[in-house]
């Protein structure tokens, strides 16, 4: 099995694993949250161990370990990114499952498991064009919207679209469902890592809020701030962040 299958199988499966729990454990709220971080590291772990043992693995859900940090081959993962919205029974959370090697990213899978669906850096589909003069959409946290939403807002004249789950929003632009998505303040490297692969393959613009590269597998996996949308929009977005920002926002 390739790496991009590999990926695939490994998001659904948690995604599936994710939907029984929420179905057969009878929990709720928070305790259910917990349940459902629990299962879905359990089954990427025990899928990891079985399929490539030798590789090195940062996941949210585990305790990290300086081997990744002289590895060739690491998989970073967010078992279950949008761990609220699972709990309070809504569609926007995901799976999230991806390879660095070497320095950067070469592989994403964002399993969106209420949609049935698993975008795959190695097959996902261009963003599509805007053509339809509509104002733009920008994709916010729905429950820590960071303090450079608004002017990003204004320089956009964007209407605001906020959604739960790192991956959900940006796999929102890449789907071409909105046209932007920007986060400051707090993240960290499994919150963005798979679907900033799919992002990229997507042909989208992909940096920290001042325009520096995304750069993973850090020894301090602390990634807080990132900027998603279509390339053409990037200027005027980085622009309005660099007016507004002092640099911590
Ligand atoms: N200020 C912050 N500090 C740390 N993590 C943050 C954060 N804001 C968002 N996140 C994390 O980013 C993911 C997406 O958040 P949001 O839905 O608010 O956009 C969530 O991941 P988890 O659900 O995996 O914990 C959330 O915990
Ligand atoms: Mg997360």
């Amino acid at each position: 099995m390739s790496d991009a299958e590999l990926g695939t199988m490994l998001a659904r499966a948690a995604g599936e694993e994710l939907l029984r729990v929420r179905w057969e454990s009878g929990l709720e709220g928070k305790e259910l949250g917990k349940a459902g971080d629990a299962a879905a590291q359990s089954v990427l772990a025990a899928l990891l161990a079985e399929h490539r043992p030798d590789d090195a693995v940062l996941s949210e859900e585990a305790k990290d370990s300086p081997a990744r940090l002289i590895a060739s081959r690491v998989w970073i993962i967010d078992p279950l990114d949008g761990t609220r919205e699972f709990s309070e029974g809504r569609a926007d959370w995901a799976v999230h499952v991806a390879l660095w090697e070497s320095g950067d990213l070469t592989l994403g899978a964002v399993a969106i498991p209420d949609e049935e669906l698993v975008l795959n850096s190695a097959e996902v589909a261009p963003a599509p064009e805007r053509t339809d003069g509509a104002p733009l959409r920008l994709a916010v946290s729905r429950s820590r919207p960071p303090a450079i939403t608004e002017p990003v807002r204004a320089a956009l004249d964007a209407e605001l679209v906020p959604m739960g789950s790192a991956g959900v929003k940006i796999s929102a632009v890449a789907r071409g469902q909105v046209d932007a998505y920007v986060h400051a303040g707090g993240q960290y490297e499994w919150d963005s890592a798979a679907p900033i692969a799919v992002a990229r393959a997507a042909g989208l613009h992909t940096s920290r809020i001042d325009g520096s590269p995304l750069l993973y597998n850090d020894a301090d996996p602390y990634l807080p701030d990132l900027v998603v949308c279509r390339p053409d929009l990037a200027p005027r977005i980085l622009a309005a962040i660099a007016e507004n920002t002092d640099g911590d926002s």
